[in-house]
């Protein structure tokens, strides 16, 4: 699947959304991917994170465990597992740190691949990497499927994506005048306490 191809699924899907949007980051956009319509979609995740599955297969070989970050990372990491013939866990924040809980093992000599939704900074990624690492088994590498750093994040170890994009993110006080001008929205996880 090429790049111009996942973004036509994020398009078709509704999910390539525009507005002022607080990242978990909590860098300002204009641009927000909201995977969540992608995931909605049984078919079109099945298509996406089969093109995921092949590209770790490709470049990193076989995989016994698919290790995620809650909550967005939850469903592309269990297809792109389904893909893989191999287990699907996440790691989930506890007291704001991601943790392995749930009794999910990561044994010794398991082949691990973490698998993230978007990566923008990478700070989700380092997090869950960090929480995998508090285990046995070996992190052979990390995979996404859409790149918002256009490359740039550094997670520690290889990071494949399906596409990269370069879209801009702002500190929350150097707001361009047009993203200033509109209310912000912050769709994802972080920091929401029940
Ligand atoms: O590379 P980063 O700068 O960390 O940004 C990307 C992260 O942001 C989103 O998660 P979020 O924390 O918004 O929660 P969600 O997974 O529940 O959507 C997304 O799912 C990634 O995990
Ligand atoms: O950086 C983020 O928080 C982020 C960006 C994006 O486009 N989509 C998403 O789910 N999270
Ligand atoms: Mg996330």
């Amino acid at each position: 699947m090429t790049g111009d191809a996942i973004l036509d699924e994020f398009r078709d899907a509704g999910a390539l959304l525009e507005g002022h949007f607080i990242l978990s980051s909590g860098l300002r956009s204009p641009v927000f991917l909201q995977k969540m319509r992608i995931f909605e979609d049984p078919v079109r995740t099945e298509r996406v994170c089969g093109a995921l599955g092949k590209l770790i297969r490709e470049t990193f070989g076989e995989v016994d465990i698919v290790v995620s970050p809650a909550i967005g990372g939850i469903i592309p990491g269990y297809e792109t597992a389904r893909a893989l013939g191999c287990k699907a866990v996440f790691v989930e924040r506890e007291d704001g740190e991601f943790q392995l809980r749930r009794s999910f093992e990561i044994p010794e000599g398991a082949r691990v691949v973490m698998v993230e939704d978007i990566v923008t900074t990478g700070l989700s990624s380092r997090e869950c990497i960090a929480a995998i690492r508090k285990h046995p088994g070996t992190l052979v590498g990390a995979a996404c499927i859409v790149d918002r750093s256009n490359g740039k994040a550094d997670v520690g170890v290889p990071l494949i994506s399906l596409t990269k994009l370069d879209v801009p993110a702002y500190p929350a006080d150097q707001l361009p005048p047009e993203l200033a001008a509109i209310p912000a929205v912050k769709p994802g996880s972080r920091a929401i306490t029940a």
